[in-house]
């Protein structure tokens, strides 16, 4: 073609008259630069040439020129730096001596600022240095003999240089270095013995024995006879764990046809969406009530030609994984949640991204083959039998998604709040606490305090030894009691101040190294669990009293062996408060109805999407996540058969001792510990709250009456006691007594602003006044603020504020 557009008619062959056909109308030059310009293209194409190659080659080129002799900038470049060689002027040990630094001194004191390449260096500007550096600092340094670098500078040059002969050593100075000290016999004892033979040792064999390794076979048995028993072999029996229902024989279903179809059915609907993932067998946990199937993000894998079978493989790390170029966002699975429940037609469906410590996004389903987690399994599992060696609170709480048995000491959460809507497992779950402590801690390892306003969950424990009080089901009693509890507390803080020991367990090592001794001056203190069935029902009562114990109580018992379980089914922040949630870390959420409640108890949502009986999220104080765990189920008439266990074993004692003379009587005499008998009259305690008298004593004063829904909003108290309050206050003749017809109390010192009297009605009028009251009291005291604003500007100095 070229030819023929160059020499014109000249006949060059068919093909090339054919193409040529088209341009031969042009001038010859666009022929030219088309033809080579499409020759060009297919050369780029045809080579992949890239800009990078361009720029590889003029570098090339530009390299080619460069050697035959430097540019004018690169010589520039290379030449030696004016500084080469030079110290910074301003260095400590720049000359020799003190002179050398007197000489040099004017020097350091100027620092050269480079400010342009042009101007040669003399006519620089120069800035002081004393500015940069504080004044007199170098010289003061350089001339202080106790500065440790010039002691040290001295000493060095002390040291004589070359070889040196080593120091002989001088018995008398070994001798008197080495008094004292005792030492096994070294193997090279002879030869000591001849170089100093006046101190070779006669008997030097004087230290202790190391104590037997524990684990060569045969050595615990003499370790053991040597020392005295540090176990106090009590005198309760435990049960056995017999006496609870047998474990079901449900085999669980391994990875049949449901879970691999139900694998796929994941995988298919994840891709049908463009997701690319996948769930591998090995990724499918079955638990007791839920199926759990991890899936892995993929993505678009990095490909690269076999070389043996020249096809594109997926590229693999050194451990075998597929490397990609672009991964699945965990976020597009998560979106899919919805999607996944419609196609898997499942009742409720819960997902995690990521599960804890596994690299996949974890889906649980129900099990349609869900079986009982018996409360006696856990107990005989070695997880429960273990943490059971470590602590006399170790409690059995359930199995986890993939089966495994999971247990908890109560002693190291220290205190557990359990929430969750009604009929989900809270009870089920304070029963195998219970069960728990009482299959494997006698009384004088762990005392119980029972709260149950419901009254129909707790009460059957009453009579077992454990108990230091009868449960309590008045929401009266319950202030006293966590009173007394917090006497206890306080009580113990000081007895372990007084001794020098920090915790419980601390005080169990002391007592026992005392016991050997033969020393019997201290007493057992057990553990105390305080157990509360529903804190809504003594947060209505009593809210501002209830939370401050709680709190107090659950800031500083955890030294001292006591320990809180609260359970609500009202997870709202007015029951379950800041200040609660922040002093109890270890909770459990069983289904709650929404994520808002989810939230409130274990700070994130998925409590609702829980499947209910005993399905619950486990949050320990030290976990970032909540576990999914199948809680253990007690039947009731296991509870009923270690209730009668224990108190079997009271009246076999009672009766040893002669306290009673037949079964009968013990199981109507309620057992409680001296000491800690909680009033009936809830009244007497109240009495002695002065502290509450001053302030209901202010209140009424403050607003010139007095009536029971005042101190109850005031204070914020239960209504008996407010109640008790306005009787206190007639007795002390703060405020007059009730006349009939009224609603409001005369208060005697000071200004009664109605004639009413009379408030041990607690009526609508009642409130209705009390309101009206603070309507008109806050009415004053906001004219008072704006006549003060209006007085201020004129006045100078100001006046004090009044309010
Ligand atoms: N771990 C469990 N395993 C199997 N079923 C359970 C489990 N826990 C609870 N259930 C079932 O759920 C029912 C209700 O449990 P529970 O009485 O403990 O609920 P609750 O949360 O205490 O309710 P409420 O607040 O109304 O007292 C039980 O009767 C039992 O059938």
């Amino acid at each position: 073609m070229e030819t023929r557009l160059i020499l014109g008619s000249m006949k060059v062959g068919a093909l090339a008259e054919v193409l040529v056909i088209l341009l031969l109308g042009w001038p010859p030059a666009i022929g030219h630069v088309l033809v080579l310009g499409l020759l060009a293209l297919a050369i780029i194409l045809t080579f992949r040439i890239t800009f990078g190659h361009v720029l590889l080659v003029a570098d090339y080129v530009r390299q080619l020129f460069a050697e035959n002799g430097p540019s004018a900038e690169e010589s520039k470049r290379r030449q030696a730096s004016p500084f080469l060689g030079l110290r910074p002027k301003y260095s400590h040990y720049m000359g020799g001596g003190k002179e050398a630094s007197a000489q040099a001194k004017p020097a350091p004191k100027k620092r050269q600022v480079q400010q342009d390449d042009d101007i040669p260096l003399n006519e620089q500007e120069t800035v002081p240095l004393e500015d940069d550096l504080g004044g007199e600092y170098e010289d003061e340094e350089a001339e202080d003999p106790l500065n440790d670098i010039n002691v040290h500078k001295q000493e060095v040059g002390l040291v004589p240089r070359g070889r040196r002969v080593p120091k002989q050593l001088d018995p008398e100075e070994h001798a008197q270095a080495v008094q004292g000290a005792s030492q096994h016999e070294l193997p090279f004892d002879e030869q000591v013995a001849l170089k100093f033979p006046r101190k070779a040792p006669k008997k030097v064999s004087e230290m202790e024995s190391l104590a037997p390794n524990p684990r060569l076979p045969g050595q615990p048995k003499a370790r053991a006879a040597s020392q005295p028993a540090q176990v106090i072999v009590s005198s309760w029996k435990l049960p056995d764990t017999a006496l609870l229902n047998n474990p079901d024989e449900v085999k669980l279903q391994l990875l049949g046809d449901d879970t691999t179809s139900l694998a796929k059915t994941i995988q298919d609907t994840l891709r049908s969406f463009r997701v690319d993932a996948e769930v591998r067998p090995e990724d499918i946990s079955i638990g007791p009530t839920v199926i759990r199937f991890g899936i892995r993000p993929t993505g678009k894998p990095e490909m690269k030609m076999d070389e043996k079978t020249h096809k594109m493989m997926p590229v693999r790390d050194s451990t075998g994984n597929i490397v990609y170029e672009t991964r699945t966002r965990v976020s597009r699975i998560m979106a899919l949640q919805n999607d996944l429940a419609l196609v898997l037609e499942a009742k409720a469906i819960r997902m995690e991204a990521p599960v804890p410590g596994r690299p996949y996004v974890g889906v649980e389903i129900p099990n349609k083959n869900s079986r009982l987690v018996t409360l006696r399994e856990v107990l005989e599992s070695k997880e429960y039998q273990g943490m059971k060696a470590k602590s006399k609170l170790a409690i059995a709480l359930g199995r986890d998604v993939a089966g495994k048995p999971r247990v908890g000491d109560l002693a190291r959460m220290p205190h557990l709040l359990i929430a969750g809507a009604t009929g989900a497992g809270k009870s089920v779950a304070i029963n195998t606490i219970i069960a728990s402590i009482l299959t494997q801690a006698t009384p004088d390892d762990v005392r119980l305090l029972m709260v149950d306003p419901k009254m129909v969950e707790l009460s059957m424990y009453n009579g077992i030894p454990h108990l230091l009080s009868p449960v309590v089901t008045e929401v009266d009693k319950v202030v006293p009691l966590l009173k007394r509890g917090i006497t206890e507390m306080e009580q113990r803080y000081r007895l372990f101040s007084q001794l020098g020991v920090r915790n419980l367990d601390g005080y169990r090592k002391m007592r026992l190294e005392k016991l050997a001794k033969g020393d019997t001056s201290l007493n057992n203190l057990p553990a105390i669990v305080i157990i509360i069935d529903e804190l809504a029902d003594l947060m209505m009562a009593a809210p501002e009293e209830v939370e401050g114990m709680i709190c107090r109580l659950a800031q500083l018992a955890r030294a001292t062996g006591i320990h809180l379980v609260i359970a609500t089914q009202r997870p709202s922040v007015d029951v379950i408060t800041g200040l609660i949630k922040a002093n109890i870390p270890t909770r459990i959420s069983f289904m709650v109805s929404s994520a808002v409640d989810s939230r409130t108890i274990i700070d994130m949502g998925g409590a609702e999407r829980l499947l209910g009986r005993g399905d619950m999220l486990y949050l320990p104080a030290d976990a970032g996540r909540p576990e999914r765990i199948q809680g253990a189920f007690l039947a009731d008439e296991e509870a009923e058969a270690l209730v009668h266990y224990w108190r079997q074993q009271i009246i076999e004692r009672a009766i040893a001792i002669g306290e009673i003379a037949n079964p009968a009587e013990a199981e109507n005499k309620p057992q409680v510990e001296p000491g800690w008998e909680i009033s009936e009259q809830p009244a007497e305690e109240f009495e002695l709250d002065d502290e509450l008298l001053d302030k209901a004593e202010e209140v009424v004063r403050e607003y010139g009456r007095a009536s029971i829904s005042l101190l109850q909003r005031r204070l914020r108290i239960g209504y008996s006691r407010a109640a008790r309050l306005i009787d206190l206050l007639e007795e002390h003749g703060i405020i007059g007594s009730a006349e009939g017809g009224g609603r409001s109390r005369e208060v005697l010192d000071g200004s009664s602003d109605d004639g009413f009297d009379d408030g041990e009605l607690h009526t609508l009028a009642d409130e209705a006044v009390d309101i009206m009251a603070d309507q008109q009291r806050n009415e004053f005291l906001r004219q008072q603020a704006e006549a003060i604003k209006r007085q201020k500007p004129a006045q100078n100095p100001p006046h004090e504020d009044i309010s």
